[in-house]
């Protein structure tokens, strides 16, 4: 069932300017959607409607599988949908606390999910591959070759990825409920932290989370503004393959990542400015080839 934006009008306070102004669009089930604009066009707004994030005055509907989301109930609403946020939570405690705030899943669960999307060398830590975990010197025999392994294949994956992988594998009893510090080597670029964590951290954190919950629609709200060039590479790859069937609304900031997506929605005071494919957009001559033109996506 489509995503479906009917009429939809939204403003934080009344004495304020809509944010979102008439909104009319059909999203498509495994539609991927750019999402761009400049600094104040309403794109966040757009996407945290959708998991009824913003607070305001609101007229029209926002439809979910045919359903008005007003009147669902948060519950039936939240378990539809994933958002990689430009910032995500990070509480004090463990790394799984963080990972898994709710504590719903088994850390086998993590590891599972994290070496399916990619992000995780393809060989689990012995704790994952078997049912019972070996003992002694069988599991160190194992542990090593893992380590073998793991050292091949980060031969060509992110810095930082390899150490938020490192944090949640390596010695799993020891690391999986170590208090979370700031990591040495890991991308420093980043605004501002929470918890002493960079942006670029959260935001891992933020995918490793989406990923082992898989919903249907999963929201970017520029999640990769802040990961240095290679891990944003790598990123990519992840969210084409794992959420290649699940409709992807991207909140975009870089021309690249943007260029893949079907269909862009341009905003603009809160408006539609413009939508259509990357080509028909750039050959229209309008705001997108502006954008793209100056390189200007609004963060
Ligand atoms: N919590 C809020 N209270 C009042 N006004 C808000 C609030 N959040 C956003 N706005 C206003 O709503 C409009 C749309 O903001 P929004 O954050 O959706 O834009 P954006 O395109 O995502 O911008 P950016 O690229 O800077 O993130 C702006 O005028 C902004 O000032």
């Amino acid at each position: 069932m489509p995503i479906e934006f009917c009429d939809y009008t939204m403003r934080y306070r009344e004495d304020l300017e809509p944010a979102l102004n008439g909104i009319n669009l059909t999203i498509q089930p495994g539609e991927k959607i750019g999402i761009v604009g400049r600094t104040g066009a309403g794109k966040s707004t757009l996407v945290r409607s959708l998991f009824r994030l913003v607070h305001g005055t609101t007229t029209g509907q926002i439809l979910v599988d045919g359903q008005d989301i007003a009147e669902m109930g948060i519950g039936d609403l939240r378990p539809r949908l994933g958002i990689i946020p430009q910032e995500s939570t990070m509480v004090s405690g463990s790394f799984k606390r963080n990972l898994d705030p709710l504590q719903e899943y088994t850390i086998e669960d993590m590891w599972a999910a994290l070496v399916t999307s990619g992000i995780a060398p393809k060989v689990a830590p012995p704790r994952a591959r078997t049912d019972r975990v070996p003992d002694g010197d069988r599991y160190d025999e194992m542990y090593e070759e893992t380590m073998v392994e793991w050292n091949r294949q980060w031969a060509t994956s992110g810095r930082a990825m390899r150490l938020l992988i490192l944090g949640l594998y390596e010695k799993p009893k020891k690391y999986i409920n170590t208090r979370l510090e700031p990591r040495h080597g890991l991308d420093r670029t980043a605004r501002s932290s929470s918890q002493g964590f960079s942006a670029g951290e959260q935001q891992l954190f933020g995918l490793c989370r989406v990923l082992m919950r898989m919903r249907r629609i999963i929201v970017l709200d520029e999640a990769t503004a802040d990961v240095d060039l290679e891990t944003d590479r790598h990123m990519q790859q992840v969210f084409r393959d794992a959420f290649a069937s699940c409709t992807v609304l991207t909140i975009a900031h870089r021309l690249e990542t943007i260029m893949a997506s079907d269909r862009i929605v341009v905003m603009d005071k809160g408006r539609i400015a413009e939508i259509g494919t990357p080509q028909e957009l750039i050959d229209a001559g309008g705001l997108f080839a502006e954008l793209v033109k100056a390189n200007d996506f609004g963060s």
